[in-house]
């Protein structure tokens, strides 16, 4: 019998710098009643509460903007993932920025402790700064080296107050597992703007990555197999959808987009073959900012892939 679907809804954007992103899981389910789609009726969903009323307080540490809120959203994205889990149901995380799948992680790790969790992360970004390093202080830009427990302190360049220091501790121990996934066991498709710290990171741990062009010459199949092979000694997979993977051509409505990016029928057919596989036990969307759009593109793409994904869903 195959798992029954749930989905979480997560209208946080805390960790982005540019606001908008809390109304990308509306925007999707807008796009899905444009469509006809009876998805959101068949699915069950749930709602993780947001912190967003700190938009309107002062960031807190230039380095590591709102982190008490992201520490706050981080615990409850993992708790309602581990619940899901226990209730032997595939969570489908929807999101807003991407600093709350830290929280997916340790959801997934609490619920399968003795398990070893591989990560695909389908991203323009390889979202490993540490408040230590960061350009930007935006936590959206964290999430893997949180998951990662890394602060990359070799290529410090901000100093940080006590009271960082404590949230951002507390926020690579969540769960109490640090870390929670190593380096051997992710795979980055799509990355294309990293800074230097995460560039040395990714080389000094040989973090496996396949580029743009990579999936576009050997194609999506060839690609989808070699990352499962690479991660064959993982007992289990999750796959982080970045919407800002695709690239600006195919729609403006993500806070930080990059071009060289996939089209959207590439995405699509990452997403509906990695969900083909039983690892597989969860994914997430991450980062439709539909104020940045025109006429709902980029949810539209977004909902056309939770559609290509689910279809291929077979999870016995
Ligand atoms: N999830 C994202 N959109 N991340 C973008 C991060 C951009 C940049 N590396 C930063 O840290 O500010």
């Amino acid at each position: 019998m195959t798992k029954s679907l749930k989905i979480i809804e997560v209208k946080s954007e805390l960790g982005a710098g540019t606001r908008g992103a809390s109304l990308g899981v509306d925007a999707i389910k807008i796009a899905a009643l444009d469509f006809g789609s009876r998805f959101f009726k068949k699915h069950k969903s749930v709602e993780v509460p947001n912190e967003n009323h700190l938009l309107l307080e002062n960031t807190g540490s230039p380095f590591a903007k709102r982190i008490s809120g992201i520490l706050t959203m981080v615990e409850r994205v993992a708790d309602e993932v581990t619940e899901t889990l226990g209730r032997n149901e595939f969570p489908i995380v929807l999101a807003g920025d991407h600093s709350t799948a830290a929280g997916t992680i340790t959801g997934i790790k609490k619920a399968y402790p003795k398990s070893k969790l591989g990560v695909i992360w389908i991203d323009a970004h390889s979202d490993m700064h540490s408040p230590y390093t960061t350009p930007s202080g935006n936590m959206h830009g964290m999430p893997l080296a949180m998951v990662l427990d890394e602060d990359n302190l070799d290529a410090k360049v901000n100093e940080l107050d006590q009271e960082t220091l404590n949230y951002w501790y507390q926020l690579k121990n969540v769960g109490k597992i640090a870390p929670k996934i190593s380096y051997s066991d992710l795979v980055l498709i799509s990355a294309r703007d990293m800074e230097k710290p995460e560039e040395s990171l990714l080389r000094k741990n040989k973090v496996k990555m396949y580029s743009t062009a990579e999936v576009r010459k050997r194609g999506v199949e060839r690609i989808v197999i070699e990352t499962m092979q690479y991660l064959d000694q993982c007992d289990l997979i999750y796959v982080s959808f970045d919407v800002d993977s695709m690239d600006p051509t195919a729609s403006r409505g993500t806070g930080t987009p990059v071009a060289q990016g996939l089209t959207e029928r590439e995405a699509g057919g990452l997403m509906s073959r990695f969900l083909a596989y039983q690892k597989v036990c969860c994914f997430e969307i991450v980062e439709v900012n539909p104020t940045l759009d025109r006429e709902n593109q980029m949810a539209e793409h977004a909902f056309e892939i939770l559609i290509k994904a689910t279809n291929a869903f077979r999870n016995e």
